[in-house]
């Protein structure tokens, strides 16, 4: 089993891949990018790769929002990470030497009140991720090279040689992301009573209630949605398609039935996977919308003629 991650080592993306504890002996491989480890699983060059999709502060990660649909790939499993940052510099830094940080743009968003109250002079320098800065700045220390920046922001286990000048540096202490596994289409884990269903919908043209209309297929089957965001189709100024978290699995009656019905009334119904939760929490789901209650609603139906 070959594993892909956006790394390269030290980023919270390869600590997500470790907390998911592949098999003995999986090699892990990392990727520059989350495109790159996107594409290295539909190219076939890895069988799943460990990705970003969702920070507690700052949102969805639009880059493995929008690849997983374009790519046509699968969620297959999920991990929570809680998120640390440290201020690393080349040794001998003091904290009034720094005029530029090197970091990535979503670590950057969760650390810009610290830096704006401790080094307000300071400007962002955006880096591949957050292990690739204070890699950048090792690899210009080595060769005798200026520095892209005076210092990096990243995980502690980053730091490598460098100095921290301060730790646990996160506007917000209780920071958590989102990581998912990706695979390419046909991996359908199984149903756990734990589960999530993500989907991408496309409507039919922009009018009003459009969107409620497909939000009342998952309403009238007691489906809750854990995350919705509009993105860009790119056909259009002002063209939109609605990326989707539900509690549910594909083999749940109520979320099959949901699927039918917005295969229906939806432009476009993407599926991209159903998989268990990491946090492990239980759907509520009320009688009305269990798959007894669906098989029972089928028996009577049948039993008419
Ligand atoms: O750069 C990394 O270490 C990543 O794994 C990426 C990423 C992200 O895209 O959200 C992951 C967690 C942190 O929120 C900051 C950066």
């Amino acid at each position: 089993m070959r594993y892909g991650y956006f790394g390269p080592e030290g980023t919270f993306t390869q600590a997500a891949l470790l907390a998911w504890r592949p098999a003995e002996g999986a090699e892990h491989v990392p990727f520059p990018t989350v495109d790159a480890a996107l594409r290295g699983v539909q190219s076939g060059a890895v069988d799943s790769a460990m990705v970003p999709i969702e920070n507690s502060i700052e949102g969805g990660v639009p880059a493995t929002i929008d690849a997983l649909n374009a790519l046509r790939l699968v969620i297959v499993g999920e991990v929570l990470v809680p998120i640390t940052f440290v201020l690393v510099a080349p040794p001998g830094t003091s904290l009034t030497d720094i005029r530029t940080i090197g970091t990535h743009s979503h670590a950057w968003a969760q650390v810009r009140g610290w830096a704006a109250e401790h080094l307000p002079g300071a400007t962002y320098v955006p880096a591949l991720s957050t292990a690739a800065g204070p890699q950048a700045l090792e690899a210009a220390l080595a060769a005798g090279e200026p520095p892209p920046y005076d210092a990096a922001v990243c995980a502690p286990v980053a730091a490598g040689s460098l100095e921290v000048l301060a730790e646990d540096i996160g506007d917000n202490k209780t920071a958590v992301t989102r990581f998912v596994l990706v695979a390419r289409p046909g991996w359908l884990p199984k149903p756990t009573g734990f589960d999530k269903t993500t989907l991408v919908l496309y409507q039919h043209s922009d009018r009003a209630g459009g969107l409620l209309e497909l939000l009342e297929q998952f309403a009238t089957r007691g489906i809750n949605l854990t995350r919705l965001e509009s993105r860009p189709t790119g056909a259009a100024m002002g063209s939109y398609c609605f990326s989707i978290d539900l509690e549910g699995h594909l083999r749940d009656e109520r979320v099959a039935d949901a699927l039918l019905g917005l295969r229906r009334t939806a432009a476009d119904v993407r599926f991209l996977g159903s998989y268990p939760r990491a946090d492990l929490r239980a759907a509520t789901v009320e009688s009305a919308a269990s798959d007894a209650a669906f098989a029972d609603a089928r028996e009577w139906l049948r039993s008419l003629g």
